[in-house]
C-alpha cells in the first residue's frame, strides 16, 4: 500500500495532514499515536468511508480513491472495528458468512432461483467460514448467537467474518482492546498466524504497545493528523515526539 500527500478535513478540523507512508507486501505495520491524531479516520479513508479531501492511496497498483465504497471487499480490502459490529441475535456461523456475500459472482435472480451454480459456491463459501472458525479456535460455537459470545470471541468472529472475503489487505481497529492480559498476547499470535497462513498484508491500529511491539515489521505514528515518526517498533516508541505527544495526551 503507498499512502502519499494524505489530507481529511471536517470544516475546521484537519483529521489527516499530508500523511505518506508505504506498507510493503505480506508486511504488518502499526498505526499509533494518542486519541484523536488520525488513526481511525485514515482507515476510514482506506476503505472509502471517508473521502480525503487530498492525496491518494494505491493498494496492490490500484487507485482506491477510484473505487466505490461498496467495490472496496473485491479490491481485496477488509477491516474489523475497535468494537466488533456482529448482528448479536444471528448465529456465529450466519455473522461470519455475511463476510463472503460480496464475493458470490452469481445475480439476484440467480440466488433467488437457486441455482446449482449459486448453490455449490454457497456450501463452498459454508466450509470456507467452518475451516476459519476452526483455525480461529471458534470450532464450537459456530451455533451460539453471536451476542452471547464473551468479548474476546466475538473480536475473533469479526476477523474470520473479514478473511472470509479473501482479502490481501486487512485493516484490524484496535484488535486488543477490551481483552485480558493473556487474550491480548493469543490475539498477537493469531494476527502473526494470519499473516503467514493466509499471505497478508496487516495494518493495526493498537494503543497496547506491547501488541505492536510483539507483531509489527514497521510503525507509523501520528499525533495531530501527521506522520511524526516511523520506523521499528522500539525507534517509534523511544522517539521524543512520540513519547511527549503520549505524556500529553495522558
Ligand atoms: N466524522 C467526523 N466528523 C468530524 N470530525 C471527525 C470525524 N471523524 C474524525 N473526526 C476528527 O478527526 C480527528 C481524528 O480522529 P480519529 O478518530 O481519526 O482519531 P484516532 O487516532 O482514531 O483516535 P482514537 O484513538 O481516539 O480512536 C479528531 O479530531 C476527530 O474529532
Amino acid at each position: 500500500m503507498e499512502v502519499r500527500d494524505l489530507t481529511l478535513r471536517f470544516g475546521g478540523v484537519t483529521a489527516l495532514a499530508d500523511v505518506a507512508f508505504d506498507v510493503g507486501d505480506r508486511q504488518i505495520c502499526g498505526l499509533v499515536g494518542p486519541n484523536g491524531a488520525g488513526k481511525s479516520s485514515l482507515f476510514n479513508c482506506v476503505n472509502g468511508y471517508y473521502r480525503p479531501s487530498g492525496g491518494s492511496i494505491r493498494v496492490g497498483g490500484v487507485d482506491v480513491l477510484s473505487v466505490p465504497a461498496h467495490r472496496m471487499v473485491r479490491l481485496g480490502i477488509a477491516r474489523t472495528f475497535q468494537h466488533p459490529t456482529l448482528q448479536p441475535d444471528r448465529t456465529v456461523l450466519d455473522n461470519v458468512l455475511l463476510g463472503g456475500h460480496s464475493t458470490l459472482s452469481g445475480t439476484v435472480l440467480s440466488a433467488m432461483l437457486a441455482l446449482p451454480g449459486e448453490r455449490r459456491r454457497e456450501r463452498a463459501l459454508v466450509t470456507r467460514a467452518r475451516e476459519l472458525l476452526d483455525s480461529l479456535g471458534l470450532a464450537g460455537v459456530e451455533r451460539t448467537s453471536a451476542g452471547d459470545l464473551p468479548y474476546g470471541s466475538q473480536k475473533r468472529v469479526e476477523i474470520a467474518r473479514a478473511l472470509l472475503s479473501g482479502p490481501r489487505l486487512l485493516l484490524l481497529d484496535e484488535p486488543a482492546s477490551g481483552l485480558t492480559h493473556s487474550e491480548v498476547g493469543e490475539v498477537g499470535e493469531l494476527i502473526s498466524r494470519i499473516r503467514a497462513d493466509h499471505g497478508l498484508t496487516v495494518i493495526v491500529v493498537e494503543h497496547h504497545m506491547g501488541l505492536i511491539s510483539a507483531v509489527t515489521d514497521h510503525v507509523v505514528a501520528l499525533v495531530s493528523g501527521r506522520k511524526v515518526a516511523e520506523g521499528t517498533a522500539q525507534a517509534v516508541q523511544s522517539d521524543p515526539v512520540v513519547v511527549s505527544a503520549y505524556l500529553g495526551a495522558a
